[in-house]
């Protein structure tokens, strides 16, 4: 490619790096003025050469024709909801059972305990490193296309860095809104006299199912990983290790994520967030603990509701006065 080309590639090429390094790892490297700078140079290029605009480049976030409806988007791997431990006495269950299926008195599980989101359930899929879908969980077998809405999202790259990935790579978590994204938006929203939503979790609900994506692109919507569909292969032997592995191809995960030893590492754990949980900056409803070893996960299976190696202990429900 000429001159132009290669100036296109490079800004893009920087602009990804410096748009992971504010919005994933929220560590920005440059002034929002130089980024400014780079992000307004690559806009004059493509708008002089146009034959210059890739998909991923990061010019190509906000979409642009609305929608009439979403498509109906069948999952290859479904997409099984956690099941619910509403006290310790549940935990132990859970882990009881662990123990038994995987014929393991004695041993020590080493657990993957993360905080659980209050948000929506999101497929992302991309090949050959290019997100080309992404998709609501519906009922878990077939959700809504909002590709153009997910593209919005600036913690979710259009392309993932390194090329060490899977040819098919599907990555699962949760859209949500931080509490203060929430209240500016809700203040913006009294500002202009529009109906205010109730929480962060049916503002991001809201946000995701606009068919105008240019809407959807003025929400602070906000992308966690916390695991994967379908894989082309799968280069890790432990959830942590395969959650590390996401993380380094650009994906955003929980920075609270920790391996713990056993039951107790699970309680000390529980304990320590729930202590936490008004001080995280966004809504978690309890906290998910799932068995490391990949080979266990797949000996323990899961019921057609649940998958048997995890679970999510959920917090008291908090009594909400309205007024
Ligand atoms: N909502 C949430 O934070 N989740 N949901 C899962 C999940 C759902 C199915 C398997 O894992 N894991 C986490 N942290």
């Amino acid at each position: 490619p000429d001159a132009a080309g290669r100036r296109a590639a490079l800004l893009r090429e920087r602009i990804r790096f410096h748009n992971h390094r504010y919005y994933v790892l929220d560590a920005p490297e440059i002034p929002d003025s130089e980024y400014d700078r780079l992000f307004a140079e690559l806009q004059g290029l493509e708008a002089r050469h146009p034959e210059l605009i890739t998909p991923d480049s990061p010019t190509q976030r906000v979409g642009a024709a609305p929608l009439d409806s979403f498509a109906p988007i069948r999952h290859r791997v479904p997409m099984i909801s956690l099941d619910n431990a509403m006290s310790d006495a549940k935990l132990v269950e859970f882990h009881q059972r662990v123990i038994k299926r995987l014929d393991a008195a004695g041993e020590t599980i080493c657990y993957v305990a993360e905080p659980k989101l209050d948000g929506l359930a999101i497929n992302l899929r991309y090949e050959q490193g290019m997100l080309v879908q992404a998709a609501t969980r519906g009922d878990g077998a077939t959700g809504e296309e909002v590709t153009a809405n997910i593209r919005t999202i600036q913690s979710v790259p259009l392309r993932l860095r390194e090329s060490d990935w899977p040819a098919v790579v599907e990555v699962r978590g949760e859209v949500y809104m931080t509490r203060a994204g929430f209240e500016r938006l809700n203040r913006e929203a009294a500002a202009r006299g529009e109906r205010l939503f109730a929480n962060p979790r049916n503002a991001a609900a809201g946000s995701l199912r606009q068919l105008d994506p240019r809407i959807t692109a003025t929400r602070p919507l906000r992308f966690c990983c916390y695991g994967w569909g379908e894989l082309s292969h799968v280069p890790e032997t432990t959830q942590f290790a395969m959650l590390q592995r996401l993380a380094s191809w650009g994906i955003p995960i929980s920075r609270e994520l920790r391996q713990v030893a056993g039951l107790d590492g699970c309680r000390t754990y529980f304990d320590a967030l729930q202590a936490r949980r008004e001080r995280l900056g966004y809504d978690i409803d309890g906290v998910v603990f799932k068995v490391d070893r990949l080979a266990d996960q797949v000996q323990l299976g899961a019921t057609v509701r649940h998958p048997n190696w995890a679970i999510a202990r959920k917090f008291p429900a908090t009594e909400v006065l309205t007024q």
